[in-house]
C-alpha cells in the first residue's frame, strides 16, 4: 500500500495547501572534483527529506568571477575549501535555519546580506552556491515538481519544453590539456538533429570516429584525454576543425553538424600589448604564431569561412572590449559571439557587453556569480536584449547534473558539458535524456534555432 507521504510526492502540491518547507539542518563537506581537488557540498534538510548539491570549478577562470574560497597552506596543496566548508556549517547554517527552501530569492538574499561584500570574497561563493542549489533541489522536491520545472517557475518560465543542443568538446587545448593546441575547446554541435537523443547519437558516432582519424594522423599516444574528456592531439586549430569535420563524415553525419569554438583567449593574452600567443604552452614560443587583435579576427573570418562555425566563445582577452566589439559588429549576425570571462554571468558585466554590442551570447556558469537568483537574472536580461544563453559546466566538474534541469527550465537552448564520456560529463546528458523522456511528445529540439528559444519568462 502506498503511503500518504508517499502519495503526496506523487502530485503537485497546490498552493493553497502546500506549507512551507522549513530547512531544519544545514551540512557542508569537503569532496574531491574531476580533477582530483576539493570542493564544496552541501546537504539541506526539510521536512520533506534530505537533499545534496555540489560546486564545480574552473581552470581558465575568469578575473572578474565570485570569489572561489581555498584555503591556502600545505593541505591539498593549499586548495582545501575547509573555510568554505565551516562558513556553510556555521554563519550559513545559523542564519538559515528555519527558513523556507521553497522561497530561493529569499534564501539567496540571506547570504548575499551575510556576506557583505559584491565578490561573495567573506562566505566564498563555493559555500553560498553550494547551499543555494541544494536549497533549489529540496524547494521542487516540497512543491512535488522535477528540478528543472521549479527552475522554470524561479524564473517565471512557465511550462518549458526545450531541450538544449549540445556543444559536445571533443577536442582540448589550451589550459585544459597538456598538448601544443591554444585554443581550449573544440565543439561538434548537431544542429541538424531532430531531437535531443539523436543529438546524441551524433555527438558520440562522431567522437568515435574522431578517435580514429586523430589516431591514423598523430597515434595511438594522441588519443589520450583533456579535462572534459575530449581528445587532447597534438593539432593546430585549423586541423582540429578539419579532423571534426572528417569524422563527421565518415559518421556519415556531415549535413547534420555544426562546429564551434571556446578560444579562452584571456589565457593567452601578452600582457600589456595588442597581442596574443597561440604558442603559449611552449618553451621556445613560435613568433609566427604571434598575433595582433586585428591578425586573429582575420584568422576566425578565414576559419567561418571554410568550416561550418557557429558559435565562438572568448574570442578575446576578458579586458580587450575594442576588439570583443569590432568582431561582434563583423560576425555576430551570422555567429554567436559568446561572453564567458568577458561577462561572468553578472549582470553589471553582462549590461557592460549588451551596451557596447561586445557579445551576443551568455555563457551561462552559476559559480561564476554564485548564486540560483543570480543567475536567473543573467539569463533574463541576456534575453530581454536578444542574447543567446549557452548553459555551462566547469573544467572541474562533480556527478551532480543540476545544470541539465536549468538548462531546460530556463530554455536556454543550448548546453556545453564536455565530450559524451566521462561520468560527471554523461551525468549532465544523461539527465537531459531522462527529461526528454519525462516531456514526452511536447519536446522541442530547437537545432538551428539555438539561440532564440520559445522564452516566457519577463
Ligand atoms: C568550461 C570552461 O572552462 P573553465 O571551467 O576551466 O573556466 C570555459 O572556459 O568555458
Ligand atoms: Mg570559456
Amino acid at each position: 500500500m502506498i503511503s500518504l507521504r508517499a502519495a503526496s510526492r506523487l502530485a503537485p502540491r497546490s498552493a493553497s495547501v502546500r506549507s512551507m518547507s522549513a530547512i531544519t539542518d544545514l551540512v557542508g563537506r569537503e569532496i574531491i572534483d574531476s580533477r582530483g581537488n576539493p570542493t564544496v557540498e552541501v546537504d539541506i534538510t526539510t521536512t520533506d527529506g534530505c537533499f545534496t548539491a555540489s560546486v564545480p570549478s574552473g581552470a581558465s577562470t575568469g578575473i572578474y568571477e565570485a570569489v572561489e574560497l581555498r584555503d591556502g597552506g600545505s593541505r591539498y596543496m593549499g586548495k582545501g575549501v575547509l573555510k568554505a566548508v565551516s562558513n556553510v556549517n556555521t554563519e550559513i547554517k545559523a542564519a538559515l535555519l528555519g527558513k523556507d527552501a521553497t522561497d530561493q530569492r529569499a534564501i539567496d538574499d540571506v547570504m548575499l546580506a551575510l556576506d557583505g561584500t559584491p565578490n561573495k570574497g567573506n562566505l566564498g561563493a563555493n559555500a553560498i552556491l553550494g547551499v543555494s542549489l541544494a536549497a533549489s533541489k529540496a524547494g521542487a522536491a516540497d512543491k512535488g515538481v522535477p528540478l528543472w520545472k521549479h527552475y522554470a517557475d524561479l524564473a517565471g518560465n512557465g511550462n518549458p519544453d526545450t531541450l538544449p543542443v549540445p556543444c559536445f568538446n571533443v577536442i582540448n587545448g589550451g589550459e585544459h590539456a597538456g598538448n601544443k593546441l591554444a585554443f581550449q575547446e573544440f565543439f561538434v554541435i548537431p544542429t541538424g538533429a531532430s531531437s535531443f537523443s539523436e543529438s546524441m547519437e551524433i555527438g558520440c558516432e562522431v567522437f568515435h570516429n574522431l578517435k580514429g582519424v586523430i589516431k591514423k594522423k598523430f597515434g595511438g599516444d594522441a588519443t589520450l584525454i583533456g579535462d572534459e574528456g575530449g581528445f587532447a592531439p597534438p593539432c593546430d586549430v585549423e586541423s582540429g576543425l578539419e579532423m571534426i569535420m572528417e569524422a563527421a563524415e565518415l559518421a556519415g553525419y556531415t549535413d547534420k553538424v555544426s562546429v564551434g569554438l571556446d578560444v579562452a583567449a584571456s589565457e593567452f593574452k601578452v600582457k600589456d600589448k595588442n597581442e596574443y600567443d597561440l604558442d603559449f604552452k611552449s618553451s621556445s614560443p613560435d613568433p609566427k604564431l604571434l598575433l595582433t587583435g586585428d591578425e586573429l579576427i582575420a584568422f576566425y573570418k578565414e576559419m567561418i569561412e571554410k568550416y561550418p562555425i557557429k558559435t565562438i566563445e572568448d574570442p578575446f582577452d576578458q579586458d580587450d572590449w575594442s576588439n570583443w566589439e569590432k568582431f561582434c559588429k563583423d560576425v555576430g549576425t551570422d555567429v554567436q559571439v559568446v561572453g564567458d570571462d568577458l561577462t561572468v554571468t553578472n549582470p553589471v558585466k553582462i549590461q557592460e557587453a549588451v551596451n557596447s554590442g561586445a557579445a551576443n551570447c551568455l555563457l551561462l556558469k552559476v559559480n561564476q556569480i554564485g548564486s540560483i537568483s543570480e543567475s536567473i537574472d543573467a539569463v533574463k536580461l541576456s534575453k530581454q536584449n536578444g542574447w543567446g544563453v549557452m548553459t555551462s559546466h566547469r573544467s572541474g566538474e562533480t556527478e551532480d547534473n543540476y545544470i541539465a534541469d536549468l538548462a531546460v527550465g530556463l530554455a536556454t537552448g543550448q548546453i556545453k558539458t564536455g565530450a559524451p564520456c566521462r561520468g560527471e560529463r554523461t551525468a549532465k546528458y544523461n539527465q537531459l535524456l531522462r527529461i526528454e523522456a519525462q516531456l514526452g511528445d511536447k519536446a522541442v529540439y530547437p537545432g538551428m534555432g539555438f539561440r532564440t528559444t520559445n522564452w516566457m519568462g519577463n
